[in-house]
């Protein structure tokens, strides 16, 4: 695979997700870092961000719910280079009915290079970081180069 690069914006776009025994966890991590969080542009699968914006007052951008296409669509968006950060805490507790789209959305989160926190520690390593708040560059697939091949 061929490579390239990308430069995450100082203004991150954030992707919210937990899953509803994890929902309180990123509540009040959201909560703890609300001041951080406001300088950066939010999304959400659908009753997380809800749940953000009316606990919180931060403006976040919803998408569907979970198990209705949101992880689908925040997979999307990682995949266009319109997100450029994941915190998701998903529950490693219960099953859930939408499994591979909860697969399909940490696989493309790893394919595109972005940084994903799935627990309180490492979303707490990401916001110290001084990254966090300055260009980021990280190394993704060179669809070009890549389409070429296959078309050859
Ligand atoms: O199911 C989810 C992530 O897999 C989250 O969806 P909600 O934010 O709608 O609960």
């Amino acid at each position: 695979m061929e490579l390239t690069t990308r430069t995450l914006p100082q203004r991150k776009r954030i992707a919210l997700v937990a899953h509803d025994h994890r929902k309180q966890a990123l509540l009040s991590w959201v909560e703890d870092n609300n001041e951080l969080l406001s300088q950066h542009k939010l999304y959400a699968t659908g009753t997380t961000g809800n749940l953000i914006q009316r606990a919180t007052g931060l403006e976040v951008n919803s998408m569907l719910s979970g198990p209705m296409g949101g992880d689908q669509q925040v997979g999307a968006m990682i995949a266009e280079g319109k997100l450029d950060m994941l915190i998701f805490f998903w529950d490693p507790l219960n099953a859930v009915p939408h499994d591979p789209d909860v697969k399909a959305l940490l696989r493309l989160a790893t394919l595109w290079d972005i940084p994903v926190a799935n627990n309180r520690s490492t979303a707490d390593l990401l916001v110290s970081s001084p990254l966090f708040s300055q260009e980021v560059t990280v190394t993704i697939p060179d669809y070009q180069r890549y389409l070429q091949a296959r078309l050859k």
